[in-house]
């Protein structure tokens, strides 16, 4: 009988490696000046996506020294602007976990404000079909940051263009895995009853356990979608960005199924953890430009805490997503993410109304 590897180390690597950045991430969440400055797609980026991102690198070079890493941040910008590099400097050297053995198995603090930024460039990998290759998100969700809402801290390792492993960590969300799925939080919310951090290894499930700032936290507990017969009762979640998802075709789409209640918005991969653990129950992602590709950051940890939590998770087309062509995911279109005996009903009133 061949048994499934079960990537011990790399989880427990890559759980506290989350952790670890979302310290980071949380400090600057508090602050008013988040330090943003735009990429050249336009996109936001602020002192958290680079700090969290060295952090990160940093604990996958100690441990995986062989592994590729695609990763959503360069160090261009940060070598043409002193301060912006010494800020992010100052957040990151400052950076550990308060538990010792923890920190150690990460491999201690960066060494210097260089190696900063060489780390940062690591996660330049094109990708691909073979091999370990990990992805990261530092903080996906980056609107969400800025505007107080929801983000998550993203890390998956794929192997041979499979996700084996997925971690999120999400510091906006509830402990609870109970608690209703509700949008925004609000910039005035604080942390108390909130950071949970979600993970999965292939074919073994997916957990939750409260984000903490030392080691692991001892209550892990086994997640699953809820099981949904009468689609009606159904929560949708779609992202708070209309040039992300299209918000008109997801009301077209509630209102074929029969579902009143209005979809809850969020930002980030918070909406897979939030439907793996039955706090909501489908995430639609449905394209607005024809010529979008999505990234594998934004979807590989989410994808497979989905579907280890008993959901399917496809494109608008039916196609699983297919994390090993590249830095995108090019082969598909939009996301199709529900509980994997509704999939297919919620699919084929999706391909109605976009007319596929
Ligand atoms: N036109 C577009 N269509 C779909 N996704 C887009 C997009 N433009 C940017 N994105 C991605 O949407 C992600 C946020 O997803 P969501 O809307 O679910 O919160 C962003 O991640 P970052 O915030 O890491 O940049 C970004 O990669
Ligand atoms: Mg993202």
């Amino acid at each position: 009988m061949v048994t499934a590897p079960s990537y011990t180390h790399e989880l427990q690597v890559a759980q506290l490696a989350v952790q670890r950045a979302t310290i980071l991430t949380k400090r600057v969440f508090h602050e008013k000046a988040k330090g943003t400055v735009d990429k050249n797609d336009k996109s936001p980026v602020t002192i958290g996506d680079f700090g969290a991102q060295a952090l990160i690198i940093a604990a996958l070079k100690h441990n995986f020294p062989e592994d590729a890493i695609v990763a959503e941040e360069e160090a261009a910008q940060l070598k043409e602007d002193a301060n912006l590099r010494d800020t992010i400097w100052n957040l990151v050297k400052d950076t550990k976990l308060d538990d010792e053995e923890a920190e150690k198995t990460l491999g201690g603090a960066i060494k210097s404000v260089d190696s900063m930024l060489e780390l940062i460039d690591l996660g330049n990998s094109p990708g691909g079909s073979k091999g370990r290759i990990w992805t990261i998100d530092p903080i996906d969700g980056t609107k969400g940051f800025l505007r107080g809402g929801q983000y998550a801290v993203c890390l998956g390792l794929m192997v041979d263009g499979e996700v084996r492993v997925g971690v999120l960590g999400c510091p906006n969300l509830p402990v609870d895995d109970s608690a209703r799925l509700t949008a925004d939080i609000g910039s005035n919310a604080t942390d108390e009853g909130r950071g949970v951090l979600f993970s999965a290894v292939e074919y073994k499930g997916a957990n939750s356990r409260p984000l903490t700032t030392g080691g692991l936290s001892p209550d892990s507990k086994h997640i699953g979608m809820r099981p949904i017969e009468d689609l009606t009762k159904a929560t949708f979640c779609e992202s708070v960005e209309a040039g992300h998802s299209a918000h008109d075709d997801q009301a077209v789409i509630s209102q074929k199924l029969g579902i009143t209640e209005p979809s809850v918005r969020m930002d980030s991969q918070a909406k897979y953890g939030s439907i793996a653990r039955g706090a909501g129950d489908i995430y639609l992602r449905l394209p607005v430009k024809a010529t979008y590709q999505e990234k594998i950051w934004d979807h590989a940890a989410g994808d497979l805490i989905v579907r280890e939590s008993g959901g399917q998770v496809t494109d608008i087309h039916g196609k699983r997503l297919d994390f090993s062509i590249g830095r995108t995911l090019a082969n598909n279109k939009g996301v199709v993410a529900a509980p994997l005996p509704v999939h297919e009903r919620v699919l084929k009133v999706v391909q109605e109304v976009l007319k596929i």
